[in-house]
């Protein structure tokens, strides 16, 4: 095959590859075998071992992770990242309710989705190709850790819309991958994970690409931090934007018209927890309306519009044999 005729077929096989990904990653829909994909994949890297210099940034091949860094940039949030603050029973919930009516000045209502237990993550995105992954770190510096962030199948290299945009979310394991990863460590006497959080923190906050890789990582993104020349009027809205653009949102975000939905969106998901394929905390519930959050700003460290409410940790017995009980 000669340079041209290479460049041709990455580049077909580039774009089917980023499309059969974002079906089987974001959409958790396949249109192509596991074993289909990862010929294509193979069949990408070796043309572009063979012509090095046809490598792109965005090509899928940094899926599988580049070389490992001596250590972490720092990246400085333009926008902090800051963190929620907390409610733990229904008269929490009300008092939040209260105060934002009275800060607003009028009923709002809310968007509530699932408090994703991971480790929280901001994505730039310039003229549509991901450029930027960073940590919270302290919540103005954080990691640079877009090398690991390349390899979470789900986070997409290139946009549907060519926007310059910063979006936030949660990078986690899915539980599933947590016991397989837990249980090779045992086999190979190595110290487990204590929880899924822990391993995704572990995993993408480690210099080398190729660990991360294996990790099956994922990631929800819940919001749009700056964009250039587009309002979103309410958070609803923007989360329906990030999915236009082929970004991650979890679908079990909910609209509740006042407190009182909110309550029974909070009550339903208690005990649903132990179904769900990945570890939520709690809920987080945002006033819906940007104009409004706008009005009650932040405190030093929190939004006065949004507050997380927290589920009492799943106890979990160890017993004898190591078998983890959710009770
Ligand atoms: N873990 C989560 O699933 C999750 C976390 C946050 C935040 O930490 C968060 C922090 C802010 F300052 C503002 C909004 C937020 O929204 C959030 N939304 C979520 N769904």
């Amino acid at each position: 095959m000669n340079r041209i005729e290479a460049e041709k077929k990455l580049s077909q096989l580039r774009d089917k590859l980023e499309e059969y990904g974002y079906h089987y990653y974001v959409l958790d829909n396949p249109i192509v075998s596991d074993a289909d994909y990862d010929k294509m994949m193979q069949e990408l890297v070796t043309i572009e071992n063979e012509f090095p210099e046809l490598i792109t940034e965005d090509s899928p091949s940094v899926r599988v992770g580049g070389a490992p860094l001596p250590h972490f940039e720092k990246v400085e949030h333009e926008i902090p990242m800051l963190s929620l603050g907390n409610a733990f029973n229904e008269q929490d919930l009300r008092d939040f309710d209260r105060r934002v009516t009275e800060g607003v000045g009028e009923p709002v209502s809310y968007a509530c989705e699932l408090k994703i237990d991971g480790l929280a993550v901001s994505l730039k995105y310039e003229k549509g190709r991901f450029i930027l992954g960073a940590t919270r770190g302290d919540g103005t510096t954080g990691e640079n850790i877009t090398n690991n962030l390349k390899t979470v199948r789900s986070i997409p290299m290139r946009l549907k819309e060519e926007v310059d945009i910063e979006v936030r979310g949660e990078a986690f394991m899915p539980k599933q991958s947590f016991e397989k990863l837990n249980e090779a460590k045992r086999e190979a006497s190595e110290e487990p994970f204590a929880n899924p959080r822990n391993a995704a923190a572990g995993s993408l906050r480690q210099l080398d690409p190729k660990i991360a890789a294996k990790r099956n990582l994922d990631i929800f993104l819940y919001s749009v931090a700056q964009i250039k020349e587009k309002v979103l009027p309410s958070h609803t809205e923007a989360l329906a934007y990030m999915s236009k653009l082929g970004l991650k949102t979890n679908k079990e975000a909910k609209h509740c018209n006042n407190i009182d939905e909110v309550i029974e969106y909070v009550e339903g998901w208690l005990d649903r927890r132990p179904h769900l394929s990945y570890e939520i905390d709690g809920i987080v519930i945002k006033v819906d309306s940007l104009e409004a959050q706008k009005k009650l700003g932040f405190t030093a460290k929190s939004p006065r519009w949004a507050i997380a409410f927290k589920f009492p940790a799943e106890e979990v017995v160890t017993t004898l044999e190591g078998i983890e009980l959710s009770v």
